[in-house]
């Protein structure tokens, strides 16, 4: 699907959509417990993707009200699944339910779409061997589909933590359910660390206590994953706020407001502090969990995005629409997303006229050397690189179209609804 944005500008009050990352958890622990209810939860592509592997592990996943799913557990033991597990365009799904299928003592496979299966898998499977389980990539390149199971019941893994944060979720989730537990050693420094600590926080609402070590992370086994009073409420979604708020600052006339935005662990709630450093006018009021954007005029920014990788192609848009240079550092570990975001933010803001320059950790964009025109640009099957493109449209000379514009159903249902309803000039 295309989807056209002209130069245009918005107002009003939108609500985030709830956070996909603590959706994904809490669906997950509700399925290695007994029963629970998510309250609030984000359903979309990917969940969804979460929804299905608890299913086939033996849960039941109630979706009659997607305001609250309703999940029947496992109880820590899942089933045999009758089918292979597509995990679509979701990673988070992959990596977490592959330490889920090493609990089995028989196999899992897990598959999904082409960008899932070229991304990076080798190092959670090195770790589920060592800890004498099987887990193989069909094609012995460390990619999906996988081969996963072998009754796993614990010991000590020793893993890098630059490629993604999610193999250690994946291991604590499963390891609080094994007889001895599971205690992870990093081999590198952590990058996109803020996820683990959504993961500590989500277990501990659970029930499960697990830990920060000297070298890495651990958790006890033998628990029991049991809710506080047997529901979870999801909060609401940084990354996906970072898009709205961009807009209100390149594009707002009036206020624009973003509601559902209560403090959490999400790192991506940086957005806000990036964008005051820009020289955004905003104020976050965290009591009420409103945050208030004006339009400003934008400077360039260094920025490391270690610990937020979701941001960059948010950030790149930014820059392209600000005066001076925006420096976007610490990236390597963004080229193992649904695409390698790095290149194709600076392959489509070159489309739009940008002066943008990729280097292997890096992308610098020239805001003052850049005047954005509309343009036909690849949304590269990615919902974060079509948000930040349709953020960029929106102060773009004439009109730009999207391709693929319906895979921001991956984070965001409804997003070019929303944009629309705050006034911007969609086509869809
Ligand atoms: O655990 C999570 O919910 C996520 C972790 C991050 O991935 P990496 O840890 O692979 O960087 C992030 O990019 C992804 O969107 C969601
Ligand atoms: C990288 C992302 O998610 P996942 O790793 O779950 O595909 C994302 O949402 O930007």
């Amino acid at each position: 699907m295309d989807v056209t944005i002209a130069e245009s500008a918005v107002r009003g009050t939108a609500q985030a959509p709830p956070s996909k990352s603590y959706t994904h958890r809490a669906i997950l622990a509700a399925g290695y417990s007994e029963g629970a209810t998510v309250h609030d939860p984000l359903v979309s592509a990917d969940t969804k993707a979460t929804m299905r592997a608890v299913e086939a592990y033996g849960g039941i996943v109630d979706r009659s009200d997607e305001s609250e799913l309703s999940v029947t557990g496992f109880a820590g033991r899942p089933e045999t699944p009758d089918d292979v597990i597509d995990c679509a365009n979701s990673g988070t799904t992959t990596r977490l339910v592959t330490a889920t299928a090493a609990l089995q003592d028989d196999l899992t496979v897990l598959t999904g779409d082409d960008s899932l299966r070229s991304r990076p898998q080798g190092a959670l499977l090195d770790a589920i061997e060592q800890l004498d389980g099987r887990a193989e990539s069909t094609r012995d390149n460390g990619q999906a589909p996988l081969v996963v199971g072998g009754g796993v019941d614990g010991g000590t893994v020793s893993i890098p933590g630059d490629v993604s944060s999610q193999y250690i979720t994946a291991l604590l989730m499963a390891g609080a359910v094994t007889e001895s537990g599971i205690d992870v050693e990093l081999t590198t420094g952590l990058k996109s660390s803020p996820y683990v600590d959504i993961t500590l926080e989500v277990l501990e609402a659970f029930g499960v206590t697990a830990e920060e070590t000297d070298g890495g992370y651990a958790v006890a086994g033998g628990q029991s994953y049991d809710p506080d009073g047997s529901a979870y409420h999801v909060p609401g979604d940084f990354s996906s706020m970072s898009y709205l708020l961009a807009a209100g600052a390149l594009a707002a006339d009036e206020e624009l407001v973003v509601t559902s935005a209560f403090p959490s662990a999400q790192g991506d709630s940086a957005i806000v502090d990036i964008l005051e450093s820009m020289g955004a006018t905003l104020d976050w009021n965290r009591d009420d969990g409103e945050i208030t954007v004006e339009r400003s005029a934008l400077d360039g920014v260094e920025v490391g995005v270690e610990d937020t990788p979701d941001l960059l192609p948010t950030i790149a848009a930014l820059g392209a629409a600000a005066d001076g240079v925006t420096r976007i550092t610490d990236a390597e570990h963004v080229r193992y997303k649904e695409t390698d975001r790095v290149s194709a933010m600076a392959e489509e803001l070159t489309k739009m006229g940008a002066e943008v320059e990729e280097r292997e950790e890096e992308l610098l964009v020239y805001g003052e050397e850049t005047d954005l025109r509309g343009a036909t640009v690849d949304g590269h099957d990615d919902h974060r690189i079509i948000m930040s493109l349709a953020v960029a449209g929106l102060v773009a000379d004439g009109e730009t179209t999207i391709t693929g514009a319906e895979h921001v159903d991956v984070s965001f249902p409804g997003f070019f609804d929303v944009l629309q309803g705050l006034g911007a000039a969609v086509g869809q």
